[in-house]
């Protein structure tokens, strides 16, 4: 069952909580939450009796994303009682009295990433108003292209995984029915026998039109269920409520997936590569990297440019394979070689795998008489030059795509149709995320950038030894 909270100091905290709320102790709601905060390090239940759970469900979230927002927060729907959880506070488990569930099958959607605590009401709201099931869609592919930082939204699977976990794991009775949308419809106009829809303040439109897409195909209309916003501030963002996107914001400069295994030598220094798209902020990240004490920059579009020493090994490679007019007495014709290479991926790639071994070469070079613990390989063709694979870490710095276009249009003089050719010829952000221990975005203010790079030194200092 579940144990008192340990009062000896050295002891490891607890994972998980549970605050048995009563009416009892229900006015100190927000000081059991600060309490959970710092005694349990990952997920907090909580288990409501002898009070109506509907109306204090809304509250307890709320409380919680400012009590206790390092915790995954569940508040429990049934009767079930986690298994080893820690108690914190009193109460003793008695009887809870869930509301009766008005309907059979109720619906909703939503793209659920890093499902937060708006997130949870509403499924919750959902969850105890279906007797039976309830059918969600998780918006998948075009529906998530205009949010902001859509580049870090998790995969489809991962987000349907997560909100049928979320529910199963509160509700004791309710199947849960989830599946990828392509529009705003999916499974609600489609499936005949559903009762009502949950929807929030925002996307109380979104259920109208559910309902005249339904009458349109001779099906019952659903009643709209609505639920208020779950409030919080996030001033970078420009959010009034607790957002996926501030969620996404928050994972800039954290480690998103575990370093790649890659075997390092005693007394070698730990690699990282660096890279971001065009005028994507990367020199700038690069700048303030190489200020730490124990990093060293080393700037590989700088090195290849070395690698075009007349009469060298690599220039002689390439006047085999885009022709001997490309060099002239030995020294490259960048313009001729750029005419041909530029906007075709294909030549480019042909030319990036002449000139990375090259850099390569001269990058070993520096490692092997470095003394500092940290170094970061910057590159822009970092990963098209398959060096991931190297590395045990990449770093990513984007902007989004509309961004880049305005800063090569203004950095370098050129027209927008120029800036997005360059901006094409380069692998998407997106691809380059996919592969990326660690994001950064230089879209706000540099002090933002700066706040983002020292969260992932910090982290990469306590994680490497
Ligand atoms: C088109 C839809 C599905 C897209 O979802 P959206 O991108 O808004 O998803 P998101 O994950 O951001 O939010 C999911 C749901 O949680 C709600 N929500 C988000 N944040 C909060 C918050 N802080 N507090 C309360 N609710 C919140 C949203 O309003 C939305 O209803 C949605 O917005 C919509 O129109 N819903 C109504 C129609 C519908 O449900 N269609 C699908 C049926 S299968
Ligand atoms: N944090 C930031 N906030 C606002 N603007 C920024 C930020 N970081 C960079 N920029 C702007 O973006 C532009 C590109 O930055 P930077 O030169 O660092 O990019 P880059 O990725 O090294 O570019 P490239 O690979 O094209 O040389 C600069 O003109 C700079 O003004």
């Amino acid at each position: 069952m579940y144990t008192a909270l340990l009062k000896n100091p050295e002891d490891m905290p607890p994972e998980i909580g549970l605050i048995v709320l009563t009416a009892r102790n229900i006015n100190r709601l927000s000081s059991l939450l600060a309490t959970a905060s710092t005694s349990v390090t990952s997920k907090l239940y909580i288990r409501v009796q002898d009070t109506c759970l509907d109306t204090i469900l809304p509250k307890i979230y709320l409380d919680s994303s400012q009590q206790c927002p390092n915790l995954d927060v569940r508040v429990l729907l049934g009767e079930k009682i986690p298994q080893s959880a820690t108690l914190i506070g009193d109460g003793e488990v008695g009887k809870i009295s869930p509301p009766e569930p008005k309907y059979k099958k109720v619906v909703l959607g939503g793209t659920f990433d890093r499902l937060h605590n708006g997130h949870k009401v509403l499924l919750s709201k959902a969850a105890m108003l279906a007797s039976e099931s309830i059918t969600c869609g998780v918006t998948d592919k075009t529906m998530i292209l205009k949010k902001s930082l859509f580049e870090m939204i998790e995969p489809v699977e991962k987000r349907i995984a997560d909100v049928v976990e979320f529910v199963e794991d509160v509700s004791d009775t309710v199947r849960v029915l989830a599946e990828p949308i392509p529009d705003m419809y999916g499974p609600s106009t489609r499936v005949q026998d559903l009762e009502a829809i949950v929807v929030s303040e925002e996307t109380r439109k979104g259920g109208d039109a559910v309902n005249k897409k339904r009458q349109e195909n001779g099906m019952s209309v659903l009643d709209v269920v609505v639920i208020s916003l779950v409030e919080a501030n996030d001033e970078v963002m420009k959010e009034s409520k607790v957002s996926s996107s501030s969620r996404r914001r928050e994972a800039l400069g954290t480690l998103l997936r575990p370093p790649y295994d890659i075997p390092r030598a005693a007394g070698r220094p730990y690699m990282i590569g660096l890279t971001g798209g065009i005028a994507s902020g990367k020199s700038n990240i690069a700048k303030y990297l190489a200020t730490k004490p124990d990093f060293q920059v080393i700037d590989c579009d700088k090195l290849a440019h070395g690698c075009y020493e007349p009469g060298s090994r690599l220039n002689q490679e390439i006047a085999q394979t885009f022709g001997e007019e490309v060099v002239k007495n030995g020294v490259v014709d960048r313009r001729k070689l750029g005419g041909i290479v530029f906007g075709n991926k294909d030549l480019l790639r042909q030319l990036s795998e002449l000139v990375w071994p090259h850099v390569y070469e001269k990058v070993e070079s520096i490692v092997a008489s470095s003394d500092k613990k940290f170094i970061v390989i910057e590159a822009a063709a970092l990963v098209e030059a398959g060096w991931r694979k190297n590395l045990p870490e990449l770093w990513t710095v984007f902007v989004p795509e509309a961004e880049t276009i305005r800063r090569v249009v203004e950095r370098d003089n050129v027209s927008e149709e120029q800036a997005q050719a360059r901006m094409r010829s380069q692998i998407t952000n997106k691809e380059r995320i996919d592969e990326s221990n660690v994001v950064f975005c230089s879209l706000w203010a540099y002090e933002e950038t700066r706040a983002q790079v020292d969260r992932a030194v910090e982290q990469l200092r306590k994680r490497v030894s």
